[in-house]
């Protein structure tokens, strides 16, 4: 019996173009900035100084600064780049610069699910801290009550079966009562191979994907559930 959904956000609930033209632009504007207002902070301190071992050199604020925006160019999907860029996002989303886009009918499904007891989880690259900015602040109002937990790259990437394998044991439920939606077609042959179910969104933004043996659908208003 499906008890929990684990959700993806960008290209799932969230459309890409949200996240590549307005999130990583806005982060990709800020960074000199932010880097010179708070790099002394102990929080962002940190998370500068994971970005710089990453980039494996001896860089001072300003070379990690053009390293940063080059990763947001690739869309590198590491921890310490994670973390600024929602650190970031919260002024934005404060000052009402955007709001988190959630496509209509993933905020009713999900409030539909949870209303029916279901348990309901994101799992995503962006940082725990950032994709509750995103479901705080939407059309819908704040569905962050909706969620019992958030996951990010901190319990492993997201095409390693490994870290569906610890979401199951993190939420305590047969994989096979766990349903995986995500529009990458690696992300759900992890969670496949890890036991959980799996449904492949696909939005018709982007480039098409081939869903593999994964069902599709083109909403939520299309999962069985
Ligand atoms: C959490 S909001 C921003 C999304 C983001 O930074 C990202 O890299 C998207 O990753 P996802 O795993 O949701 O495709
Ligand atoms: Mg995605």
């Amino acid at each position: 019996m499906l008890q929990a959904i684990v959700t993806d956000i960008e290209g799932t609930t969230s459309s890409l173009s949200f996240v590549h033209e307005v999130l990583f632009p806005y982060a990709a504007r800020h960074i000199e900035d932010f880097v010179r207002a708070h790099g002394h902070e102990p929080q962002v301190r940190r998370l500068l100084d994971g970005a710089r071992e990453l980039a494996g050199g001896n860089l001072d604020d300003a070379q990690l600064v053009a390293v940063l925006r080059r990763w947001m160019e690739e869309d590198r999907k590491v921890g310490p780049l994670k973390g600024l860029q929602g650190l970031m996002w919260e002024e934005g989303y404060r000052q009402g610069d955007f709001q988190g886009h959630v496509y209509e009918d993933a905020a009713r499904r999900l409030r539909e699910w949870h209303a029916r007891g279901l348990r309901l989880y994101v799992y995503s690259s962006g940082s725990v801290h950032a994709q509750m900015l995103l479901f705080r602040h939407t059309r819908f109002g704040d569905l962050t009550p909706l969620f019992r937990g958030y996951f990010d790259t901190g319990i492993g990437g997201k095409k390693e079966a490994a870290s569906y394998a610890e979401i199951v044991r993190e939420l305590g439920l047969p994989a096979a009562d766990i349903l995986f939606l995500s529009d990458v077609r690696a992300e759900l042959d992890a969670a496949a191979a890890s036991g959980l179910r799996t449904a492949c969104l696909m939005r018709g933004e982007g480039p098409a994907v081939d869903p593999g043996p994964h069902p599709v659908a083109r909403s939520f208003d299309e999962l069985s559930v």
